[in-house]
């Protein structure tokens, strides 16, 4: 076994684990011949490599009559291998076939990054002919080169989680002899051969004849793949050059900056900016409408484009995605930090700033007060928040948003922009909000 091809791929895989020192696994194992084949190799690495620590993890998604069966089957054989083993039981409703896969995959994600061996990464045993087949079904949809990258072989979970495919180039007929050389039972779950399913037929009637007219045929489509996936990070890293030099502080993106890109240049920074804010993207329809709109509204009332997730905005040059804010409202200032409504924290520091109040003088946060008056440190005279707003270039839907701390009935700071010249004091006090 350990001169296998399978068995030197799937180590050669890992080194890079090895070298930062993660000798953690968990094997998410679903009874089907690829990833009991992978428990199978890593059982075996365990025996070349000691300080390996392999566990394993059913995922009970009690969708199948057999579900329990498959969970026993599972179970047995880590029993057999000597390898840890957890089920984890999750609750799905049943809708349509695709939503109900497509839920059953992120409960099973998120049970196993629930249950996996802490620090552990989590190993899935997908291989090239699963990799070919999403390629298909992506083409089928008129994806583009990120979603013809198909699967990545590292995965990240929102939680920091590695999930990492070990077998992704490795065709399912060198894992089906594998397991037929070794004799390593596993089950067959007959619904993968119903051909009313997309990825059945592909995988059936499709990927075979192609296989069987053109030599080599999965291992060149797994190098096309995976060509796309480097051009995909190469065109990321570009992107995010764009991005950084086209952003100001408040993520708002510059518009004289992006005008002189090309137009495809100019699309792809403006998606990876609303990238930053919304995992609903506008399509390319809309995106070239944002653009437009964006260059050519006369004033930036004008400007306003409403997405499922906030409205884009101008101001004065940049773009901004505004998303629905809390209302927030009027607090005495008691203690030295307050969680605000919408859970930005108020902190009071000591420092450059107002200096404390009197004890006559009730301390409290407000919001909205355009009409407040002030002369702020520096500023020629006194006039109203609103004035002095437009003069520091806030945008309108950023005002209500600012702390606004007053002393009694006086307006003292502007969190974030101005403090009140009469109430300075080098030494006193400062709000900050984070
Ligand atoms: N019930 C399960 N319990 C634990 N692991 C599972 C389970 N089902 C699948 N897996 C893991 O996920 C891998 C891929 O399985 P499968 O191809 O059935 O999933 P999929 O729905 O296509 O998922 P993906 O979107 O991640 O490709 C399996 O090889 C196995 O490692």
């Amino acid at each position: 076994m350990q001169s296998s091809a399978i068995y030197q791929q799937v180590k050669h895989s890992l080194e890079h684990f090895f070298k930062q020192q993660q000798y953690n696994f968990t094997v998410a194992l679903s009874g089907g011949v690829d990833s009991v084949v992978l428990l199978h190799v890593m059982h075996l690495l365990r025996q070349e490599i000691p300080t390996l620590n392999v566990s394993a993890i059913y995922v009970n998604h009690g969708l199948s009559q057999y579900a329990q069966d498959w969970q026993q089957f599972c179970q047995t054989v880590c029993t057999k291998l000597n390898v840890p083993f957890n089920a984890a039981a999750v609750h799905i409703e049943q809708k349509t076939r695709t939503s109900l896969e497509a839920q059953a995959r992120d409960e099973r994600y998120k049970a196993l990054d629930e249950l996996s061996a802490p620090e552990s990464v989590i190993l899935l045993g997908q291989h090239l002919n699963d990799q070919i087949e999403t390629f298909l079904l992506r083409l089928k949809r008129g994806s583009g080169l990120k979603g013809l990258g198909a699967m990545q072989q590292t995965r990240t979970l929102n939680s920091g989680r590695v999930c990492f495919r070990p077998l992704i180039n490795v065709t399912r007929s060198n894992i089906e002899a594998f397991a037929a050389e070794f004799n390593i039972s596993h089950i067959t779950d007959d619904s993968n051969t119903d051909e009313r399913f997309e990825r059945n037929f592909l995988r059936a009637s499709v990927v075979p004849i192609l296989a069987e007219r053109f030599n080599g045929f999965e291992h060149c489509a797994g190098r096309s793949i995976s060509l796309l996936q480097k051009q995909q990070a190469l065109l990321d890293e570009y992107t995010q050059i764009d991005l950084s030099q086209s952003l100001n502080d408040q993520q708002a993106l510059c518009i004289s900056q992006i005008i002189h890109y090309s137009e495809v240049r100019m699309a792809n920074v403006v998606r990876a900016w609303l990238e930053l804010f919304t995992q609903i993207m506008p399509s390319q329809k809309q995106l070239s409408q944002i653009i437009n709109q964006a260059i050519n509204a006369q004033t930036d009332s004008q400007m306003q484009i409403d997405l499922t997730d906030g409205q884009i905005r101008r101001h004065q040059g940049y773009l901004y995605f505004v998303m629905p804010s809390k209302p927030l409202s009027s607090e005495l200032l008691i203690a030295d930090e307050l969680t605000l409504s919408d859970g930005r924290l108020l902190l009071k520091q000591s420092g450059k700033g107002v200096r404390e109040p009197f004890d006559n003088e009730q301390v409290s946060v407000q919001f909205n007060c355009n009409s407040a008056r002030i002369k702020p440190l520096k500023k020629p005279g006194s006039n109203t928040l609103k004035h002095w707003f437009k003069d520091a270039k806030v945008a309108p839907w950023l005002r209500a948003q600012v702390p606004l701390i007053f002393y009694n009935d006086e307006l003292v700071q502007a969190v974030g922009y101005f403090v009140s010249e009469k109430h300075k004091d080098e030494n006193g006090i400062i709000w900050e909000c984070k």
